[in-house]
């Protein structure tokens, strides 16, 4: 057994050290120094953020901006996206905006030209694409099946899928032509993957981006090489029910019985997706890809109780 603080390990191998590192007498690797800099784990990254205009897109902005990002902030409606970079701190809208700054975007996702022309001004703004792209935008055209009508399904479909399609394709696009990695977030649902009454159209919606997520991963995982490492990382973040404008709309005989079913006797924060969106945008996910990060507040795939969920996985991580 080689001695502690001998800088070998249990074979007596030698322990892939930092340089500038001594290893003190204790035998251990001191905590790596966290200064200010180093606790600002997107200092230099451009996020994209869509739906950034309310609830869980709102707080994604913020969140990542508290880690150093520059965010490009996205809505349907402009109004509320240029609400969100004043919270920010920015003045901005893409006609005025200083480089750097942060900066609100009018987009309807659903809309290839329209994603085509986002993905465009936010290169211009800023002279690089965007490091993290974080998809939020979506709705609900909730109804029984028997009395769904084809345009509810459209309409979801639409927006919450095909604009996931648009926005993914096109940051990947922006990104393999300049060959930077980067880091793909997409916002899917625990409905996604255990169904909800009501929402056949939604349901598939969210199950089409855990299964587009994937493959995403799979393609671009490769496509872009780095000395220190992954391409262009591609995850899925599943949350359960949080309360946000999108949920206000649900009946609270509904909103009942779910909370009756959450091992924390609660909804979720948009802040709690927005812990886990940053995990993924973050460096400290460097090694997941195609992954789907479950925030429910019960155990994964929404059974069972008293389980970590993601959220409480990626703090105890910390
Ligand atoms: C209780 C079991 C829950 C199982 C867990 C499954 C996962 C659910 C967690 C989802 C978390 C993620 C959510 C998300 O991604 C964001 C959103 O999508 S928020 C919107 C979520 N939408 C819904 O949950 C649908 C809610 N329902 C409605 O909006 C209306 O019911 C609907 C428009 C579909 C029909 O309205 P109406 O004709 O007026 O019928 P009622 O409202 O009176 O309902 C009749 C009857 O059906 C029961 N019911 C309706 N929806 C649900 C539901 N989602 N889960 C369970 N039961 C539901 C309702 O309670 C009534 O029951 P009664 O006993 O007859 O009163
Ligand atoms: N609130 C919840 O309980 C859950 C929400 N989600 C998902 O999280 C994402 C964000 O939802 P919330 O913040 O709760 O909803 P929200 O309604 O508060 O915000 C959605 C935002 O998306 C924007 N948007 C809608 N259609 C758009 C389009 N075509 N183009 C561009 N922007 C568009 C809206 O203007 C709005 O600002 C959605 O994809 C939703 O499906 C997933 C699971 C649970």
């Amino acid at each position: 057994m080689a001695p502690r603080g001998s800088g070998l390990d249990w074979r007596g191998c030698a322990l892939a050290t930092p340089p500038g590192w001594d290893w003190p007498s204790a035998g251990c690797p001191p905590a790596r120094p966290l200064d200010m800099a180093s606790q600002l784990r997107l200092r230099s990254a451009l996020a994209l953020v869509t739906g950034a205009g309310s609830g869980i897109g709102r707080a994604v902005s913020v969140r990542l901006a508290k880690e150093g990002a520059t965010v490009a902030a996205c809505d349907l409606d402009r109004a509320a996206a240029c609400e969100t970079v004043w919270l920010l701190g920015g003045q901005g809208s893409e006609k005025v905006a200083p480089g750097g700054a942060h900066t609100a975007f009018q987009a309807d996702v659903s809309e290839a030209g329209a994603v085509r022309r986002l993905l465009e001004q936010v290169q211009a703004c800023f002279s690089r694409p965007p490091s993290v792209v974080v998809s939020c935008a979506g709705l609900t055209r909730d109804e029984f099946l028997l009395r769904m009508s084809e345009d509810d399904w459209d309409r979801v479909i639409a927006v919450n899928l095909k604009g996931i399609f648009l926005v993914t394709q096109a940051a990947a696009q922006a990104l393999v032509s300049s060959g930077c990695r980067g880091s793909i977030i997409n916002i899917s649902s625990i409905v996604g993957k255990v169904g909800n009454v009501g929402q056949t159209n939604y349901a598939a919606s969210k199950a089409g981006v855990i299964g587009l997520t994937q493959t995403a991963a799979r393609e671009l995982g490769r496509l872009v090489r780095h000395p220190w490492g992954h391409g262009i990382r591609c995850n899925s973040v599943l949350p359960g029910f949080i309360t946000t404008p999108m949920t206000q709309k649900v009946p609270q005989k509904v909103l009942d019985k779910v909370i009756g079913m959450i091992p924390m006797g609660h909804l979720g924060d948009p802040e709690d997706v927005a812990d886990a969106v940053t995990f993924l945008a973050s460096e400290d996910s460097g090694y997941i890809t195609g992954a789907s990060v479950e925030v429910t507040g019960m155990r994964p795939s929404w059974g069972g109780r008293g389980q970590r969920s993601g959220t409480q996985m990626i703090r105890e991580s910390r």
